[in-house]
C-alpha cells in the first residue's frame, strides 16, 4: 500500500492501479470495477466511528477517481455510490453503501440490456457495422440484434495504439458474426461497405459532442461524407453534468512509450537532451454533434442536440466532486 493509499484497502489499490493500467478498461467496465471497490472497501472498514468510515470511502472514492480522466462513468458511478451511503451507526453505513453498490452494478447491466434493445432496432436484418474501439454499449446493440435474428456483420477497426478491436473481433466471431478486421487508415475504404458506423462513449457532453476513443471524429467526419449514419451506444452514465455548467472534458494523455519504444525513439532522433521531437497520444477525442444521428441510451434514442435535457432532467444543474458530502 502506498501514500497515495493511505487509509484505502489493498483491493481497491489494486481495482485503481487495475484501470491506472488498462487492465480494467472502457467506461462501463471501469464504472462498475469502482463501484464494487467501493463495497470491497464499505465491507473490510474497520473504522468504529461514522466519520472515520466516511473518511475511508471518501478517500477510498478519490483513489479510483484518480485514475483516468476522461470517462465520467467513473465518477458517476462514485457519486452514486455515496450519495446512497446512510445510517447513523457503522454498521448502517456499512449496508448502505454495500446496498447502493449492489443497486448501481444491477443497474448498469439491465441500463445496457434496455440501450442494446433501442439500438438493434436501427439496425436491419443484413446490415453491416463499422466499430471503432470495443464498446461494450455498441456491441449489446449488435447482441439484441442477433438475438432478434438478424444477420449483421462487421469491420473492425483494428483501434491503435492499444488494438481494442482485437477485443471487439473476438467478442464478434464468439457471436458467430462475420467479421473484417481493418487498419485505422482503412476505415473511409471500407465505409462503402458499411451501413452504420457504432461507436461507444467515454463521455457525452451539454452541446451532443462525443467523447470517445481517438480517432472517433475522423471516422464520424468520413461517415458523414459517405453518407453512413453514426449511432452512439452510451448509457445515461455517460452523460457528463458539469459541462451543463461550462465545463470542458478532459481528455487524457497517455504515455508515449504506447506508441514508440525507446529503441525506435532513439532511431528517430537520439539527441534526448533537446526537445526537438515530441511524441503525443491522446486517448480520446471530441466528435461535434453535426456528425453524430443518434445517441442512444437506455430511455431511447435522443438526437444530439436534445441530450441536455435528459441530462438536466437526470443530474439537475449542479454537481460536487464524488467524495464532497
Ligand atoms: O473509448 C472506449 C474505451 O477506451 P479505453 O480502451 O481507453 O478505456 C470505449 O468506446 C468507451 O469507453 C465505451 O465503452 P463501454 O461501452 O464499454 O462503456
Amino acid at each position: 500500500m502506498t501514500d497515495r493509499h493511505h487509509a484505502v484497502d489493498s483491493a481497491v489499490a489494486s481495482t485503481a492501479d487495475d484501470i491506472a493500467e488498462m487492465r480494467t478498461r472502457g467506461a462501463a467496465t471501469i464504472a462498475d470495477a469502482a463501484a464494487g471497490a467501493l463495497a470491497t472497501q464499505a465491507k473490510r472498514s474497520e473504522a468504529t466511528t461514522e466519520a472515520a468510515f466516511r473518511t475511508e470511502l471518501r478517500a477510498a472514492a478519490k483513489t479510483l477517481y484518480e485514475t483516468r480522466p476522461t470517462a465520467v462513468s467513473l465518477p458517476n458511478a462514485l457519486r452514486y455510490v455515496l450519495r446512497g451511503m446512510e445510517g447513523a451507526t457503522v454498521a448502517e453505513l456499512r449496508a448502505s453503501t454495500i446496498d447502493q453498490a449492489e443497486a448501481f452494478q444491477r443497474e448498469l447491466a439491465q441500463a445496457q440490456s434496455k440501450l442494446g434493445t433501442v439500438g438493434s432496432n436501427r439496425l436491419r436484418d443484413g446490415d453491416v457495422v463499422m466499430t471503432h474501439c470495443h464498446s461494450t454499449d455498441a456491441l449489446s446493440c449488435v447482441e439484441a440484434a442477433l438475438e432478434d435474428g438478424k444477420e449483421i456483420e462487421a469491420i473492425v477497426k483494428e483501434t491503435r495504439p492499444r488494438k481494442q478491436g482485437h477485443i471487439t473481433a473476438r467478442q464478434l466471431r464468439e457471436w458467430g458474426v462475420p467479421v473484417t478486421l481493418v487498419v485505422d487508415n482503412a476505415a473511409r475504404r471500407y465505409l462503402d461497405r458499411a451501413d452504420h458506423v457504432l461507436v461507444g462513449a467515454d463521455s457525452i457532453a451539454a452541446d451532443g459532442s462525443v467523447i470517445n476513443k481517438i480517432g472517433t471524429s475522423g471516422l464520424a467526419v468520413n461517415a458523414r461524407e459517405r453518407g453512413v449514419p453514426v449511432m452512439v451506444a452510451a448509457q445515461t452514465i455517460k452523460l457528463h453534468p458539469d459541462t451543463m455548467t461550462g465545463h470542458t472534458v478532459e481528455i487524457e494523455m497517455r504515455a508515449e512509450s504506447e506508441i514508440v519504444s525507446d529503441d525506435e525513439r532513439a532511431d528517430i532522433d537520439d539527441e534526448y537532451t533537446d526537445d526537438g521531437l515530441v511524441v503525443e497520444n491522446p486517448a480520446f477525442d471530441v466528435t461535434p454533434p453535426r456528425y453524430v444521428d443518434a445517441i442512444v441510451t437506455e430511455r431511447g434514442q435522443y438526437p444530439p442536440e436534445s441530450i441536455v435535457t435528459l441530462m438536466r432532467e437526470l443530474f439537475g444543474e449542479t454537481t460536487s466532486e464524488p467524495w464532497e458530502p
